[in-house]
């Protein structure tokens, strides 16, 4: 479960230029609960993740994750609690290492660090296992270089490997964005199918609305660093693309008359 009470923070405090990248954010997020942020530029998205994932520290509030207080614990040891899936599919993985080679890495990197080295018959047959979850055939591609993938492959690599050491939580920073529409959705379902199997608590960030449609059991969205409006049950499911773009512009049509 993930809580964030009354998170603040401003950029340039006091300045002309001050900037309030939150202001008074409150959200929760139940365990096994897939949210989806939206939001126009600026909203508070990515500094929402930052608070999250410590990247970012706040001048008030707090950070929850299963009932612990994060608000200061540093970035290091939070990361052994929650995944984080950035934008750039180049970013996550080896390029000239193997799947596997990927897949070990990651597992060093993540919780076993007693692990010895290796890539013995029963960590690629975990790996196998793991990358099945994908759909997407990685698990019979465990010796192909990295950078002969699809970013798409890629992207989900990242994925499957961010989320190795079950983390409490996973943050998916926008992570079709960088990618053509129809790779985007192949990622995307790769990614419901490994957070179905793996029971993970999800916060997604997207500006794909059929996405934010599609995709999850809430959808979040943030305006001037507050959650504006949260649609979850039965609302969410009958949500169209339509409906969300309605929100986005009720917004826009208040800030052109203020004007
Ligand atoms: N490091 C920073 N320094 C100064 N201002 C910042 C910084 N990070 C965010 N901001 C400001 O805080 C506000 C919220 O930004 P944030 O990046 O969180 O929005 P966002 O919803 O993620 O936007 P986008 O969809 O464009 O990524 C913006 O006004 C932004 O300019």
């Amino acid at each position: 479960m993930l809580e964030i009470r009354s998170a603040r923070k401003v950029f340039y405090k006091g300045r002309p230029d001050e900037k309030k990248a939150l202001d008074g954010l409150d959200l929760s997020l139940a365990t096994g609960e897939f949210g989806v942020v939206i939001g126009s530029n600026g909203a508070g998205k990515s500094s929402m993740l930052n608070a999250i994932s410590g990247a970012m520290v706040l001048d008030s509030g707090q950070v929850l994750i299963n009932g612990d207080d994060v608000t200061g614990m540093p970035v290091h040891r939070r990361a052994a609690r929650l995944a984080r899936v950035f934008q750039d599919p180049m970013k996550g993985t080896a390029a000239s290492m193997t799947v596997a080679e990927n897949m070990l890495l990651a597992d060093l990197r993540s919780r076993k660090r007693t692990l010895r080295l290796g890539l013995n018959a029963k960590r690629l047959a975990d790996y196998r296992e793991r990358l099945a979850l994908l759909g997407l055939g990685l698990e019979n591609r465990l010796d192909t270089r990295v950078e002969l993938l699809s970013g798409g492959q890629r992207q989900s690599l990242s994925l499957i490997m961010a989320v190795g050491g079950s983390p409490e939580l996973l943050l998916l920073d926008e992570h079709t964005a960088a990618l053509d529409p129809r790779t985007a959705d192949i990622v995307m379902q790769a990614t419901v199918r490994a957070v179905e199997a793996l029971k993970l608590t999800t916060l997604m960030v997207t500006h794909n609305m059929q996405h934010a449609v599609d995709y999850g059991h809430s959808v979040i969205m943030l305006d001037a660093g507050k959650v504006r409006l949260e649609i979850s049950g039965e609302e969410k499911k009958r949500i169209t693309v339509a409906d969300l773009i309605g929100h986005f512009s009720v917004k826009t049509d208040r800030m052109l008359l203020a004007s």
